[in-house]
């Protein structure tokens, strides 16, 4: 039996993650669970998979529903409470799929207490990826990824000698509107650009899949992952998210990793690694895909590309800011109250604006953050 907490676990990879547990139910013991808000689908987990903990963002939340959880199942809330869920529970692994960098606190928590991560919150190490790492290797802690691209290089790398490794490549989708001209995206809308041509998410990451940004989180997120130099990671356009990611060697052979576009298969790969297991997936088949195409990335029409390699080039605070101003600008494009390119528009100032700290403490980092955030909810 392999233990597991979830924070987020009413979000698209929590769910997820529990269909995955729920599929090999003799294999996986549900142990703790965080949620926001979403109480109702939060309380059928519970009955469902009878953890010991659960979290809600608020005290409010939590008493509101205290009369309704077994007797068996502690309740906690806000950032103490995810950090109990992370840590305080007999799990021997994690999976931290809260949205943004409010996740970095437990998953630092979950690292001190030796809790293997399946990590899919990659803005915690885009926010502070030199802390997380050397926590993870000072204590012994795997890192497994899970966001889908990142699984696909742990996949292609396995077994092989790491100096024979050239670079690896990111594939992108382009996201809602890899098609349209910027002109075209002056006036696009929420709506439209929540539309995924492939992939069913959570709200903020399909926004920023449509901007570009989330494949620069994702360069980040390598860079920390597989420790290598900005120089070694690439990025190609491939419209049809078959082919999740690749890996090139010094003899010019190329190893991909290819699937139909669902979740499911990396949560689970991290969840029982090394092994693999039967998945609820849909076979791939090559014959019925046809066609498979490819593009330079067009570093103009994505700028948000370019500012996020410029940043972890930069190291220091400067992806810190980089995700922050992120988080505030696309939680206000949601809201309606910017449009579409504003959101690079406040990317841009922001940063035009910040003094970087290279190597900071946790404190600075959480500085940086704070301030951040002020700044990108007044431009
Ligand atoms: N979705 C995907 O396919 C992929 C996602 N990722 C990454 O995984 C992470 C999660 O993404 P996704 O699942 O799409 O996001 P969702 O928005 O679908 O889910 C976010 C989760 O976080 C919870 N949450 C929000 N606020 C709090 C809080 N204050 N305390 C505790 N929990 C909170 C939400 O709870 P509630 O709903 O109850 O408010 C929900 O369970 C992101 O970092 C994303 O970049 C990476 C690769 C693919
Ligand atoms: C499923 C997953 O891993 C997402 O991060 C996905 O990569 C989004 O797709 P694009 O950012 O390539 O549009
Ligand atoms: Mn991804």
């Amino acid at each position: 039996m392999k233990k597991i907490s979830v924070l987020g676990s009413t979000g698209s990879i929590g769910t997820q993650t529990l269909d995955v547990a729920a599929k090999h139910s003799e294999h996986f013991q549900i142990e703790g669970l965080a949620a926001g808000g979403n109480t109702d689908l939060l309380l059928e987990q519970v009955r469902r998979f009878k953890p010991r903990k659960v979290s809600v963002a608020t005290r409010e939340l939590a008493e509101r529903i205290q009369s309704e959880v077994p007797a068996g199942t502690e309740v906690f809330y806000g950032d103490q409470g995810l950090i109990e869920i992370a840590a305080g529970t007999d799990a021997d692994m994690v999976v931290t799929a809260v949205m943004g960098s409010l996740g970095l606190p437990s998953t630092l928590a979950a690292i001190e207490a030796g809790k293997t991560i399946g990590l899919a919150n990659k803005e915690t190490l885009v926010t502070a990826g030199h802390i997380v790492t050397a926590l993870a290797r000072e204590k012994g802690v795997k890192l497994l990824p899970i966001d889908s691209e990142h699984s696909a290089i742990f996949q292609c790398l396995n077994g092989e000698n790491r100096k024979d490794l050239a670079s690896i490549t990111l594939t992108a989708s382009g996201g809602s509107f890899r098609d349209r001209t910027r002109e075209e995206l002056k006036h696009v809308t929420v709506e439209d650009a929540l539309k995924h041509p492939n992939w069913s998410m959570g709200a903020k990451i399909t926004i920023d899949s449509a901007t570009m940004v989330n494949k620069g989180l994702e360069v980040i997120e390598a860079h920390w992952l597989f420790d290598l130099p900005y120089e070694q990671i690439n990025v190609l356009l491939h419209p049809e998210s078959i082919i999740h990611s690749f890996v090139e060697f010094r003899d010019t052979s190329i190893i991909a990793q290819l699937g139909n576009p669902d979740m499911r298969v990396p949560i689970q790969y991290a969840l029982t690694y090394p092994e693999r297991w039967d998945s609820p997936a849909q076979r791939l088949s090559l014959a019925e895909a046809g066609k498979l195409q490819f593009r330079e990335m067009d570093f103009e029409r994505f700028p948000c590309l370019r500012l996020a390699y410029e940043c972890g080039k930069m190291g220091g605070t400067a992806t810190t800011a980089f995700n922050a101003a992120n988080e505030v600008a696309v939680a206000r494009f949601l809201r309606k109250e910017i449009s579409f390119l504003q959101i690079e528009d406040i990317i841009e100032r922001v940063l035009e604006r910040h003094h970087n700290i290279p190597e900071p403490e946790l404190a600075e980092i959480e500085d940086c953050d704070k301030r951040t955030r002020e700044a990108a909810a007044k431009l």
